[in-house]
Parts: C-alpha cells; structure tokens; sequence
C-alpha cells in the first residue's frame, strides 16, 4: 500500500523589529508567494486524492454489483480446459460446450486446467470450487481393496459361485473366453430383498480379483446430483477404464432404470438422460478392457427391460432372504470375534429368525453383545439373543406404529 507524503509545513511570516519597511515589504511579499505555492501544491494533492476516491468508489461499486451477482444468481459448473492469453477456455458440464471466457485476476491466478468452477449465465469464471464440491468424488466410492471376502459371507453359496464364474473369471482369465470363444456376460444384476448381502458380493468379487471397487449409488444420482447423471456415468466409466482391473457397482440401479411412466416432468427427463447415458456406456463396452459392471436392486419389478437386453445387464442373479441354515451361518460369522458362552446354539436362535435379512442378523448379534456389556458380563449368552430379538421386535412394532400414525 502507498502511503501519501506528509502535508507541506505551515507558511509562517517572520518580521524582525529592526527590520526597515522595505525590508518588511519584501518578507511579505516573499510570505505571500509561499502561500500561495503551498496553496498550490495542496490543491493538487486534493485533485489527487478525489481522482483516487473515484477510483475506489468505482471499484466498491465493482465489488456490490459482483457480489450481488453472485447473492442473485444461480451458477453453473464448468471445467476448466485451457488458460490462454485471451482468456480461460472452460467447457460446460451438461451440454459439453466450449466458451472462451474471462475470469478476474485474483482469481485466473489460482485456475489450473481441470479445475471446476462456477460460471454465471455470462460464462464469467465466479469461483473456484474446491475437491470437496467435486460431485465425481463425492458421487463415487472408490476402493483399492474392499475388505470384504467370501468367507464373511454366509448363506448364499450359490450366488457366490455365480458371481465369481461372471466376474471373477473373465478378469483372472480372460484369455480363456477368448480361446473358447465365448464372451462373458456384459454386467450383472444382483436382485432380491435388502439388506441380504448383494453390496457385500460386488465388494469380495472385487477384492477376491484384485479389482479396484467403484461404487456409485442410483438413488444419488437424481436425488443428489440433479444435473449431473448422465455426466457421472460418462465419468464412472471413464474412471473404471483407467483404474482397471475394476468392478464398477451401481446400488439401486432402479433409481435410473424404472419402467418409463408418461408423465413428462423435467425430472423424469433427467434420468431418461442418465438412463440413455448408461445404455450407451454399457453397449460401447466391448473394448473398455479389463471392467466388470454390477448392479443391484431391491425393486426388480420396477426396471426398464431395455436395461436387461443382451449385451446390457444379461446375467440375472437372485440374492433371497436366507433360510434358518443361512441364518445359522450369518449369525456364526457376526459372533465369530464375540465371546459367545459356551454351550449357546447359534442355529437355535437363527430358527428364531424367520424373516430375519443378513443386516437384520449383524444388527441382533450386536446387540445381544450389548445386553452383556451392560449386564457386566463378558459373556454373551444365549439368553442375550433372545432378549435383542424381543427388542428388535418391539423397536419395529413402534416404527410401524409410528408409520401407521403418519398417514
Ligand atoms: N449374507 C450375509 N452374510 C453376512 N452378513 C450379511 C449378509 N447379508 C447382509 N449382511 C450384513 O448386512 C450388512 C448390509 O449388507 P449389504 O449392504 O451387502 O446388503 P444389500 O443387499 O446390499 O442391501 P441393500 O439392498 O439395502 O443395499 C453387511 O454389512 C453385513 O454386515
């Protein structure tokens, strides 16, 4: 910041007693001259001052009608492609249009290309959105290894086996579809009631392949990221193409996938995009390499049967509510690291169970260790699974009360 030079001294008129009036004369007269070019000088530093009050307050009003665009206006997202010497070259997420636009100096020095932005409806750069905002991130789970394998699994030896002939083996060995010359199913659909393992399954077959996981959940898509779907399923795919070996997981496809219905709200346009965005992905699939694609429903009723063609999602597997032996083993494996009582009969509760899910069974198993936590013991005891079943029980009779209360 500049500071202004201090303000010219104060003329002051000396006269001397001894002086003769000529003398006198001269030193006023020299007096007079002083003031006046520190008269001068000051008007010209007052000029100077109201230029610089103008230049400010042109700037304040710069920064309100700035800030009031911003306070009024929706912004749309764009990627930055290019900063150019003419401006910032950005394309727009949606429509994928191209615009060479400006962006203010603060801010173009902080813009990389890649980043995303928000631009106003004059495509002018407003703000740099950080990794946090960034939907692809957020849309999208994406691990390494899940820790999930098989063995956690109980109940479901079937399905296991399935999933791993139609995702497992093509990406251990997908030589031998090419030497036998047949081409392994394009995706598959896990299907049945929630809570019964389907997630867990797309999670171990990935990690059982050394697959990076990529999970993207339908219901997000509309619900979340209004706008965006067809662009995140573009982009899901992109990401599993440059990951790969990977199994991408869509959870409630059904969210992207109903039947089509006739109403015409802008809504359902929507995810008609992100639906046509995903058949298309899936039919331009054959040369994308070493990428399985899952997806799971509890709504199997409610699909588009354009989603279940050849070449789509054509390999169909049921994941049912398990049976008492399943519930018996899923049970086991919840209690495996609790310190059960000796001579509690796991398969006894599980008998118990009829209608029980998988999550419904790792929800009892908890807290029956609960009832022994705050029992003091260290023990869990059969006794406990009965008490967390009747607990259970009456926590859903009140949810239901509660729903039925609601409307
Ligand atoms: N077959 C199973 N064996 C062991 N645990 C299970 C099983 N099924 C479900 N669980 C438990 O329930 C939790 C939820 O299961 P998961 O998310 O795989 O179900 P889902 O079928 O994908 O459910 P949703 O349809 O609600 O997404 C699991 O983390 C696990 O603790």
């Amino acid at each position: 910041m500049s500071h202004s030079p201090s303000l010219p001294d104060r003329p002051r008129l000396e006269l001397d007693p001894e002086m003769s009036e000529t003398e006198r004369l001269e030193a006023i007269r020299q007096h007079y001259r002083r003031i006046l070019q520190v008269n001068d000088e000051l008007e010209d530093r007052l000029d100077d001052a109201q230029d610089r009050r103008g230049e400010l307050k042109t700037d304040v009003d710069e920064l309100k009608r700035e800030n009031e665009v911003l306070k009024t206006s929706s912004l749309y997202i764009a990627s930055v492609e290019e900063i150019t010497e003419d401006g910032v070259v950005i394309k727009q997420h949606g429509n994928n249009q191209e615009v060479l636009t400006q962006a203010s100096t603060t801010l173009e020095s902080d813009l990389r290309p890649g980043d995303r932005v928000a631009i106003n409806d004059s495509f002018a750069v407003q703000q740099v959105l950080d990794d946090e905002t960034d939907s692809r991130a957020q849309a999208m789970e994406v691990t390494e290894s899940p820790e999930v394998e098989y063995a956690d699994i109980g109940g479901i030896d079937d399905q296991i086996r399935e999933v791993r002939e139609a995702v497992e083996d093509p990406l251990d060995d997908p030589e031998q579809f090419e030497a036998v010359g047949v081409d392994p199913p394009s995706g598959v659909l896990l299907h049945g009631p929630p809570g019964t393992g389907k997630t867990m399954l797309a999670k171990a077959v990935a990690n059982e392949s050394d697959a990076t996981f990529i999970k993207m959940a339908g219901s997000e898509l509309v619900r979340k990221f209004i706008g965006e779907g067809a662009r995140l399923v573009r982009d899901l795919f992109e990401l599993a193409a440059e990951r790969e070996p990977a199994v991408i997981f869509i959870d409630e496809i059904d969210a992207v996938a109903a039947k089509r219905t006739d109403s015409k709200t802008s809504g359902d346009a929507e995810v008609q995009r992100t639906m046509m965005q995903l058949l298309s992905e899936m039919d331009g699939f054959d040369d994308r390499g070493e990428v399985r694609i899952m997806a799971a429903t509890n709504r199997f009723d409610m699909l588009d049967e354009a989603i279940l063609r050849p070449g789509r999602f054509d390999r169909l597997i049921e994941v049912p509510e398990p049976n008492a032996e399943g519930r018996a083993r899923i049970l086991e494996i919840h209690t495996q690291d609790m310190n059960v009582a000796e001579g509690t009969d796991v398969s006894e509760v599980a008998a118990e169970l009829d209608g029980y899910s998988g999550a419904d069974i790792a929800s009892l198993a908890t807290e029956a260790g609960m009832f022994a936590v705050r029992d003091g013991r260290t023990e869990v005891r059969q006794a406990d699974f009965e008490a967390a079943r009747e607990k259970l029980q009456d926590a859903e009779q009140t949810e239901e009360q509660v729903i039925n209360y609601q409307y």
